[in-house]
């Protein structure tokens, strides 16, 4: 098990083709969705006032974060940031 914050900043060129940009939300939604249903991609919180999210990934790997990544139908259009995560030590068991 691997933990990773993730902040994705999108931004999308105003003159991409509409028909273009429609597609490739709708696989941006039921990719991001059919990765939240398996649990790997644990939350996913919009940055009030900005076209970015702060996401938490449960994976196994880096490398397969970085293919979950990779594979976003918007990577294109995005900057990623990405955090490793480890358990605090004050933590409290869940
Ligand atoms: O809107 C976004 O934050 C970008 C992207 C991430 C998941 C999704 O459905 O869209």
């Amino acid at each position: 098990m691997a933990m990773f914050h993730v902040r994705m900043d999108v931004s999308i060129p105003l003159d991409l083709d509409p028909a273009v940009r429609v597609d490739t939300l709708a696989r941006e939604k039921a990719y991001s969705q059919d990765l939240q249903r398996q649990g790997k991609w644990v939350h996913i919180w919009r940055v009030v006032g900005k076209y970015s999210n702060i996401s938490i990934f449960d994976v196994e790997s880096p490398d397969e974060l970085h293919e979950i990544l990779w594979n976003l139908p918007l990577f294109a259009y995005m900057t990623v940031e990405v955090t490793p995560l480890t358990t605090h030590p004050s933590a409290i068991p869940s």
